[in-house]
């Protein structure tokens, strides 16, 4: 596509390989962790969203800089190391060839791929995965937020039992309990029940501007995975590095000079 720079099938030529390697390996580790799926699904917001597809998400802190996966914001992200060995892996192949962006992205989508063979719309995101206590413990303590669904609270309650939870312990409720391991429309049905675990969720389903959108989505599985993968894919084309830009890092999470400084 021309406005972006960006093009199908980038390394026919030079590692033609690279997709079918990336998509074995996120195969692979799914069979063996399915979270993983999750992450990269997560990673491709977290990287893209802000300013660019660029990978930066996945730097390591410097003495100079603090890393974006240490922020707050990154809280609870998981998986990195697997991601080092789907670039390993490539470069086995094709040695300082493919971008430490492009196998980003193409996990995300092979990630979503395994998850079920399908693929939704923003946020629905969190049709998978957990939410650890510490990021939910303020809307059940001291007083259950009165927004939440009753039916719900209990099990929140039995998860985060502890209204101070130690941010290191592994207390977490599951982002959508009725399907917890697949990314389908059920979020949408949950949030409408007031069962969403964040307030972003919360709001999208009571905010008059999406509101409509989220009750379309709850209602048809089809609609739902048209808009996601939609809205993916616009996702994954922010304000890429093309042509000369940046560099084929030979680990994603070292700019290449420091490995030689190292
Ligand atoms: C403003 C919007 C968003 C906010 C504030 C937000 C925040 C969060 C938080 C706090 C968690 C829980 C982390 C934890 O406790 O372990 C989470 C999990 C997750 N988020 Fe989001 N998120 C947003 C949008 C998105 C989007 C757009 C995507 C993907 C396209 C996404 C994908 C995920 C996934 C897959 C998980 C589960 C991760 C896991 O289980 O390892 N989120 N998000
Ligand atoms: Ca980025
Ligand atoms: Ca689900």
């Amino acid at each position: 596509k021309a406005p972006s720079g960006l093009v199908m099938d980038f390394y026919k030529e030079s590692c033609p390989q690279a997709e079918e390697i990336i998509r074995e390996q996120v195969k692979l580790l799914y069979k063996r962790h399915k979270n993983t799926a999750f992450s990269w699904l997560r990673n491709l917001f977290h990287d893209c969203a802000v300013e660019s597809c660029d990978a930066s998400l996945l730097l390591d802190s410097t003495k100079k800089t603090i890393s974006e996966k240490e922020t707050d914001r990154s809280f609870g992200m998981r998986n990195f190391r697997y991601l080092e060995d789907i670039k390993d892996a490539v470069e086995r192949e094709c040695p300082g060839v493919v971008s430490c962006s492009d196998i980003l992205v193409l996990s995300a989508r092979d990630g979503i791929v395994s998850n079920g063979k399908e693929v939704e719309r923003r946020k629905g995101a969190h049709s998978v995965g957990r939410t650890h206590c510490v990021k939910l413990v303020h809307r059940l303590y001291p007083e259950v937020d009165p927004a939440l669904n009753p039916d719900h609270v209990p099990h929140m309650l039995k998860k985060c039992y502890d209204p101070l939870p130690d941010p290191k312990a592994v207390q977490y409720v599951r982002n959508d309990r009725g399907t917890p391991m697949k990314l389908d429309n059920n979020y949408y049905v949950n949030i409408l029940e007031n069962k969403g675990l964040l307030m972003v969720d919360h709001e999208l389903a009571h905010d008059p501007r999406t509101r409509p959108y989220v009750k379309k989505m709850a209602k048809s599985q089809d609609y739902f995975f048209q808009h996601f993968s939609r809205a993916i894919a616009l996702l994954s084309e922010n304000n890429p590095l093309t042509g000369e830009q940046g560099e084929i890092r030979r680990h994603c999470n070292l700019a290449n000079k420091r490995v030689s400084e190292d």
